[in-house]
């Protein structure tokens, strides 16, 4: 049995100031079914960490580096924000491929950094509009899915979070049938390859997703909770996600 996950991606959002919005997520979020993840800015995790204490509330970073440590100016490694308290990271998110250039090389590269620092990697992956509306949404999921995900891929440190780069941030979500094709898709793809071990990954929808939608993204089936980005901003939205989630 799957875990549900709400995760929230802050994204270049947040300072000192917005650990306020953790406080009174601590306060109205409890669940007995769902996993919550925050990944704020790397200048956070570690004050977020403290501020968490024992609370059942897990932090993550947005990027590593694939390598350990070495002359790589801005960049932080896996290691680095273990040791800062993170748990978790995201690698492949499509602002980091668009912004970045990162390849499914480069994303597997740095799912494998994270296995090695002792963090569970939450790889991201998803169409652009122009290959969702030339038919190639599938093609491109199964290429993304084969190159971003190592080989040595277990369940319990592996999340994929399915992402449609149109809508991202737009307003727009994919039609609930739409979202249950791939989601289904990725767990068939990864059944192919990874045989039982695809049956515990947890796979997460992301793409405007908002209090007044969750429910019946979450209602879809191998949905098994979602990357939320603009509303894990405020504890008012992103808890109204996780009840949701909580409930589905
Ligand atoms: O990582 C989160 C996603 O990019 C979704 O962002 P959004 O909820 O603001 O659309």
């Amino acid at each position: 049995m799957r875990r549900k996950l709400a995760a929230g991606n802050w994204k270049m959002n947040g300072g000192s100031a917005e650990l306020a919005e953790i406080r009174e997520l601590l306060k109205s979020s409890s669940t007995a079914q769902t996993d919550i993840l925050i990944c704020p800015p790397a200048t956070l995790i570690e004050r977020m960490r403290a501020l968490v204490a024992d609370a059942p509330l897990s932090i993550g970073g947005q990027d590593c580096h694939v390598a350990k440590s070495g002359a790589h100016t801005g960049d932080i490694s896996a290691g680095m924000l273990a040791d800062a308290g993170a748990s978790h990271v995201i690698v492949g998110h499509s602002e980091r491929r668009q912004d970045h250039g990162e390849t499914d090389a480069i994303v597997r590269a740095k799912a494998t950094a994270s296995w090695g620092a002792g963090l569970i990697a939450v790889i991201c992956i998803g169409e652009t509009l122009d290959e969702r509306e030339g038919g190639k949404t599938l093609d491109v999921i199964a290429t993304q899915l084969d190159g971003s995900v190592p080989d040595e891929m277990a369940p319990e440190t592996t999340v994929i979070a399915y992402e449609p780069v149109w809508a991202i941030g737009t307003g727009l979500t994919p039609t609930l049938e739409q979202i249950g094709e791939v989601h289904d898709f990725i767990r068939s793809e990864l059944g192919k390859k990874f045989a039982e071990r695809a049956d515990g990954v947890r796979l997460l929808y992301g793409g405007s997703v908002k209090p007044s939608n969750a429910a019946e993204i979450f209602g879809v089936s191998n949905v098994d909770g979602a990357l939320v980005g603009g509303a894990s901003l405020k504890a008012s939205d992103f808890s109204g996600i996780i009840a949701a989630l909580e409930a589905s």
